[in-house]
């Protein structure tokens, strides 16, 4: 049977999606749950949870965090989702981060906020463009509101190129003082 290939690093040390962020973004933090690999059990969970209505699936990959990820000294101040363009949400009925991000904020008593930030563009989605293709879209999200003087831990689903988280934590810091980023994802491309 197929064997879920979880990342087990070493959130407080280097990690590789540290490295890869690093290289983007000035960045605190960096946790990743799984490995996504083409094929694998976890793309095929990832799946079923964005592409098939199976939003429950959240929770689950939710209390795979919680049993793994202590944030020890370096807990965040706001959890945020990465939003869905409006025409995206209504197509799929739901946002497949919300139903997690609550979870992680129930266990890790951290508010969450699923509207900081607005999709402004809606393009081809990521997964369906290559490499340099994905590095194309810019400004397709927007600050809804001045946010100063927090740790904020960004929270996606998948991390590939790195082009959303970057987009997103650019518009933050462009937009805000004294902000720290982390990053949180259900899986690393590797
Ligand atoms: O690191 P990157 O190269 O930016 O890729 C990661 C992004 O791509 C996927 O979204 P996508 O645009 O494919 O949308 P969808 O799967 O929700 O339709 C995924 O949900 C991430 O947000």
């Amino acid at each position: 049977m197929d064997k879920i290939n979880f990342s087990n690093h070493n959130y407080f040390g280097n990690n590789s999606l540290m490295d890869k962020a690093s290289l983007q973004i000035p960045v605190e933090n960096a946790y990743s749950l799984l490995f996504y690999e083409k094929e694998s059990l976890a793309q095929r969970i990832i799946h079923q949870l964005k592409y098939n209505h199976r939003e429950k699936i959240g929770k689950v990959l939710a209390k795979w965090i919680t049993e793994r990820i202590d944030f020890r000294n370096h807990k965040p101040d706001l959890l945020v989702t990465v939003p869905l363009h409006y025409k995206k949400l209504k197509q799929r009925g739901y946002n497949q981060l919300h139903l997690f991000g609550n979870e992680l904020s129930k266990h890790y008593q951290i508010p969450v906020n699923h509207t900081l930030l607005k999709r402004i563009k809606h393009s081809r989605a990521q997964a369906k463009k290559n490499q340099t293709e994905r590095l194309k879209t810019k400004n397709a999200y927007q600050l809804t509101e001045n946010i100063n003087d927090k740790h904020i831990l960004l929270i996606d689903d998948v991390y590939t190129t790195g082009n959303t988280m970057s987009n997103i934590a650019w518009e933050i810091l462009r937009n805000s003082k004294n902000v720290k980023i982390s990053i949180l994802v259900m899986a690393m491309d590797v």
